[in-house]
């Protein structure tokens, strides 16, 4: 290497060294201060544990400014925060933050979803309570929008009149958005949102009251009904405001770690058990009422009035506990003086520069529209659809079931499904599955078929929904958070009155035709070229979103996913600029691997090259007392083959993070004696231990360097054995093992060559030793000149970096040459 070459190299190791150790030692103080508090208050649910958790939240809060979570979280301490810290500071540092091995720190976010997950979270008492609210507030809104409906309908005479007030209710409840939407989300920013939400809730019941007062005080059908659509869209416009609240509170009354099971608890309950307990609270109340009162029972009797009377006064109860049992609401939000200080055009403006500019929260925005506009396709062309089966009314209603089971699969099990998976990754991966069963639906030609894709289109679109919800909560800064919160509601209303109005209209223009080619006798129906059209759409949008998002760039996406769901995802290694080359010499007992490594090096320091000559077991001091507990045959107890596995995968880390990468870092060539590929032939083939498994330790204990060459010395072991053997220095463990087993061991070093041929270069070791050199000296040298502006190791990873330490000093090295 040139001398400026040594001295890039020599340059990158402080900034690396830096990186690594400030990365380690935020998450650790973010860790032990927080993680201690926050764990505390949630895990006991006594007030003592509740205070130490608000706290630290408030205290915390006051020294946020906007932007994402991620750049203060190491910050809070005593907050929920610090937990995502531990966990997000553990995984850029190196640590395993997945895996069997990770968890040992804590739990990881498949322990913390499913059932144990929302048992965890209702332990913690602001978030209890305000799940009861939630609950309420959402059996109030369906109850509502059920009751409303009905009641406008009883209201008139004649089935179209009646069908009219039914559909303008409901269709009222989606107006708002457009004109309150915008600011929705700066007051819920803006001003403390326990009170936000108190306020809005009693009005809410004012005017939930107000419509069948209405009636009761004898007004006209008209103007009962011209009411209760006005109230209608008042009771929407403020409700709002109150979800960007709500939405915005919740992450600051957990922590961070149990965000997602809170929000399946929270999913599960509005969407699953609420519509449902609403639908048999207003059957029951109806045939009550008319078992209990025979005839036309009074006005203020009728079911749909006593219905609007429930829902009013839940408003009241709701209004009632936040205000006085969830004051942690208002401690958690950031400090009053940062929001109020800034004019609210300027809030608003700003809440859109930050969506705009942040690939994260762009991410996630298109990711969900593209979401909601397939689901809105879905829903606009389901009835064509339907038909297109040949089937009625009926195959309409399962296929909607469909959808439904696959939303409650989707958040019930998605989690416990791909593990520890990273949540950004899994989103894209949630809408791509979701619109690519979109577009099976397009090719269905049975019932049972579309079925399928309707469960897939539900449990794509439910994953999505979690772990958009959780990414929207868990990594947006407070200060922003309703406003981000906000453009999510208006825009997934907006798209999705688009989507359903406009497809079906184009389906219902051309969906009862089929197009014929003629040609060819195919015939294929528009409203299945609608779905196709709007699979593709969202494929691409999940993809999109997947790039802006993706915070693993580099790790292969199908084998992370496999390995998520096994339980060993694939880790981002840091990118590593080697300006070095690293060479390996790999090969059975006596195959020449001492002799060839030592000719090499010579020939390339008469060259004037920075080489170092290492090897695997016992580079180090401590790599040499691994070698003896590995290889002393002499009476001493012998390790299982597990134990043997991380014997040789602990000398590697070691070796690897104080020998080698300072080394290519430093520009140097590094010749080693043996590496990962010996742990997959002898642990793997020779052991017979899982390969896989094998070869994710090595990639774990070496944060996913691989060599750049490997010299792989191929000869019959029983060549080598002898050779050995003539050097009349007794057998260690591995020498003394079997023929059969030295075969499994050389036919596993020449698969591994046939895999990967261009980092390979096998030589046949029988021949004379000058012969042999003279082919490795050539191919280094073409390699050596090929690559004066240094190697950029950036693999896709395999592991965790585990970084470069501070290089031993020579009297800590033992390397071959030494020995
Ligand atoms: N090409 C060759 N032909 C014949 N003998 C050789 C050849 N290369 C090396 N030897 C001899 O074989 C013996 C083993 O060589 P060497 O120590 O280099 O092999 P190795 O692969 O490093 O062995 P080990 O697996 O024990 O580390 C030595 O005595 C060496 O002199
Ligand atoms: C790195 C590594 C080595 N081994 C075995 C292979 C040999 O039998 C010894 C090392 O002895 P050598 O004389 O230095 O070649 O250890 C292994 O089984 N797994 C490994 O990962």
């Amino acid at each position: 290497m040139s001398p400026s070459e040594n001295e890039s190299g020599g340059a990158a190791r402080p900034s690396a060294d830096a990186a690594h150790q400030s990365g380690t030692a935020d998450a650790d103080a973010a860790h032990q201060s927080g993680t201690a508090d926050a764990d505390a208050a949630h895990q006991s649910g006594t007030a003592d544990a509740d205070a130490a958790h608000q706290s630290g939240t408030a205290d915390a809060d006051a020294a946020r400014r906007p932007g994402t979570a991620d750049a203060d979280a190491a910050r809070r301490p005593g907050t929920a925060d610090a937990d995502a810290a531990h966990e997000r500071g553990t995984a850029h540092a190196g640590t395993p933050p997945a895996g069997p091995e990770g968890r040992s720190g804590g739990q990881s976010a498949a322990d913390l979803s499913g059932y144990a997950g929302i048992r965890s979270v209702l332990r913690i008492r602001p978030f209890r309570r305000l799940w009861i609210v939630l609950g309420a507030a959402s059996f109030g809104d369906w109850f509502g929008l059920l009751a409303t409906s009905v009641f406008a309908a009883s209201q008139v005479e004649g089935s179209t009149a009646k069908g009219a007030a039914f559909g303008a209710t409901i269709s009222i409840r989606l107006l708002p958005a457009l004109v309150l939407g915008p600011i929705a989300g700066v007051l819920a920013d803006r001003f403390d949102r326990r009170w936000t939400m108190v306020i809005c809730d009693v009005l809410r019941f004012l005017l939930f009251a107000s419509i069948p007062l209405v009636a009761l005080l004898g007004a006209s059908s008209a103007v009962v009904v011209g009411w209760a659509l006005v109230a209608t869209f008042l009771i929407e416009s403020i409700t709002l405001l109150w979800i960007p609240a709500k939405e915005a509170a919740v992450p600051n009354l957990i922590p961070r770690a149990r965000l997602e099971a809170a929000n399946q608890l929270t999913l599960i309950t509005t969407y699953g058990l609420t519509p449902v307990f609403a639908a048999l609270v207003l059957a029951a109340l109806d045939a009550a009422v008319r078992g209990a009162v025979p005839g036309n029972p009074p006005d203020w009797a009728e079911p749909a009035q006593l219905a609007l009377w429930v829902n009013a006064f839940s408003r009241l109860a709701t209004a009632l506990v936040v205000a006085y049992g969830i004051k942690e609401i208002s401690h958690g939000q950031a400090a009053e003086r940062g929001r109020t200080e800034q004019s609210m055009l300027r809030q608003f403006t700003d809440g859109w520069k930050f969506i705009g500019k942040t690939p994260l929260v762009r991410g996630l925005v298109l990711g969900i529209f593209g979401a909601f506009a397939g689901g809105g396709i879905v829903i606009g062309t389901a009835k064509f659809f339907a038909n297109s089966l040949g089937a009625g009314d009926a195959a309409f209603y399962l296929l909607f079931g469909a959808i439904f089971v696959g939303l409650a699969l989707g958040i019930g099990l998605g989690p416990l499904i791909v593990k520890e998976m990273s949540r950004r990754r899994w989103f894209g991966m949630s809408i791509v599955l979701a619109s690519a069963s979109v577009m099976t639906l397009a090719f269905a030609i049975h019932l049972s078929m579309a079925m399928v894709g309707a469960i897939l289109v539900g449990a794509g679109a439910g994953m999505a929904f979690l772990s958009g919800t959780t990414l929207l909560g868990g990594e947006i800064a407070d200060e922003v958070r309703g406003r981000v919160f906000a453009v999510v509601q208006i825009g997934t209303r907006l798209v999705l009155i688009l989507a359903i109005g406009l497809s079906s209209l184009l389906a219902g223009v051309g969906g009862s035709r089929t197009l014929e080619i003629a040609d060819l006798g195919v015939s294929i129906s528009s409203t299945r070229l609608l779905l196709l059209a709007a699979g593709a759409a969202g494929i691409v949008a999940g993809i999109s979103a997947f790039g802006q998002m993706d915070d693993k760039k580099g790790v292969p996406v199908l084998a992370d996913l496999w390995g998520s769901i096994r339980g060993r995802p694939l880790m981002p290694a840091e990118p590593f600029v080697s300006a070095g080359l690293f060479v390996v010499f790999e090969g059975g007992e006596g195959a020449g691997k001492s002799t060839q490594l030592t000719r090499l090096a010579e020939r390339l320091r008469e060259q004037g090259r920075d080489v170092v000559v290492t090897r695997e077991p016992g580079a180090t001091a401590m790599g040499a007392r691994i070698r003896s507990l590995l290889l002393d045959s002499s009476g001493v107890e012998a390790p299982s083959p597990r134990a043997e596995a991380l014997l040789y995968a602990a000398d590697r880390a070691h070796h690897v993070a104080t020998v080698v990468r300072p080394a290519l870092v430093r520009g140097a060539v590094v010749v080693s004696d043996r590496y990962v590929d010996s742990s997959l032939a002898y642990q793997g083939a020779g052991r017979t231990l899982p390969v896989e498994e094998v070869s994710w330790l090595s990639s774990w204990a070496t944060g996913g360097l691989k060599p750049d060459l490997v010299v792989l010395l191929d000869v019959d072991p029983r060549t080598g054995l002898s050779r050995v053997a003539a050097r009349n220095e007794g057998t260690d463990r591995l020498e003394a093992e079997s023929v059969a087993f030295h075969e499994r061991v050389r036919y596993a070093f020449l698969d591994l060559a046939v895999a990967d041929p261009k980092r390979y270069l096998v030589l046949d070791a029988s021949r004379s030793a000058e012969e042999i050199a003279g082919q490795v000296v050539a191919r280094i040298e073409e390699m050596l000149l090929g690559a004066s502006g240094g190697v950029v190791h950036q693999r896709p990873a395999q592991g965790p970096d585990t970084s470069v330490q501070s290089e031993l000093s020579d009297p800590e090295l033992v390397t071959t040459e030494r020995t």
